[in-house]
């Protein structure tokens, strides 16, 4: 993740389109996000569009829109996702999903930087920077026919890969602990945090559906727990068959030693040493306790 978003704030400096690959909820469109944020056009329109998700008797008008009189129903004349990304940044969700004659329609706009709407013979100017996204290879969709090679190569000027969780599982207890917190709202009144077994049980499950699920687990947990600490069951997670306490007490020891020591470099300074510790004051202060510890 530190060299993803290192990659981040490289490619932003540069207007070249960028294919982010990553399994199904790992981030990309976060990722895609990031880079427009910091680009020079985060001041305009950031459009994402599900290519998977849009009929393929629509997307045509959806992303190039159309003139009056286009088509049977088409009453009043209207813009596409690309015209409305004018000026920012537009984030083709799902490229793979996108059929072959809107494939070329999509290579000649990038070459060409014009649309035409359906309808009409204009050639509009457009200034979009665009970023793709896919959870597949792409290059095994060029490989088996249903991709085009040109546009591949067009699109992948910058190739960025988004890891899967279960490719960072250090990054598990902190994103879960992020989400109850920022879902806290949602939480069982005597809820304070996730129990040992819960640890154990987040750091052993694979993530199928990556952050996504974390999220829909941690979330279910806030609301389906009645104890004072998350249990795997409250996540609908299986409890480890590994879990020993031998694995728990390293754990609790580890945290014990990396509070004291954060604390005395900070000069007791509970928010600086949150801070280096990479976590939020308030899972400071519940460490703090679990451990019977004072600044
Ligand atoms: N590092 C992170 N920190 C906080 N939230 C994250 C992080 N990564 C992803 N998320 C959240 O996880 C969810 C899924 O992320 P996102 O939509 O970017 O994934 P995706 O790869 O584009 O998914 P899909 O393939 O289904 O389109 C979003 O709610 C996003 O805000």
């Amino acid at each position: 993740m530190v060299r993803l978003r290192a990659q981040v704030a490289r490619v932003a400096r540069v207007d070249a389109p960028v294919l982010i690959w990553g399994e199904s909820g790992s981030g990309k469109e976060l990722t895609a996000q990031s880079i427009h944020a910091q680009s020079a056009r985060a001041g305009g329109p950031f459009v994402p569009i599900n290519c998977g998700a849009i009929p393929p008797n629509l997307i045509q008008s959806e992303l190039f829109g159309y003139e009056r009189g286009a088509f049977t129903g088409a009453a009043r004349a209207k813009a596409g996702l690309i015209e409305s990304a004018h000026g920012g940044t537009l984030f083709l969700d799902e490229i793979g999903d996108l059929p072959k004659d809107l494939q070329a329609n999509l290579l000649r706009f990038l070459q060409e930087k014009t649309i035409c709407r359906l309808g009409s013979t204009r050639a509009l100017r457009v200034d979009v920077r665009v970023i793709a996204a896919s959870h597949v290879q792409l290059q095994r969709a060029v490989v088996a026919g249903d991709f085009r090679e040109d546009l591949y190569y067009r699109l992948a000027v910058l190739p960025v890969a988004v890891p899967a969780l279960r490719e960072r599982r250090d990054d598990v207890v902190t994103l879960a602990e992020h989400f109850f917190d920022l879902y806290g709202e949602e939480r069982a009144p005597r809820l304070t945090g996730f129990s040992n077994r819960a640890v154990a049980a987040l750091l052993d499950h694979d993530w199928p559906g990556n952050v996504r699920e974390l999220i829909n687990r941690v979330r279910r947990a806030l609301v389906m727990a009645d104890g004072r600490l998350v249990t795997p069951q409250d996540l609908g997670l299986d409890v480890p068959l590994v879990l020993t306490a031998a694995l728990d007490d390293i754990r609790a020891r580890t945290e014990r030693l990396a509070l004291r020591e954060c604390l005395q470099r900070s000069g007791q300074n509970v928010s600086r040493a949150a801070r280096d510790l990479g976590v939020s004051r308030t899972t400071m202060y519940r460490l703090l306790s679990k451990h019977g510890m004072q600044p």
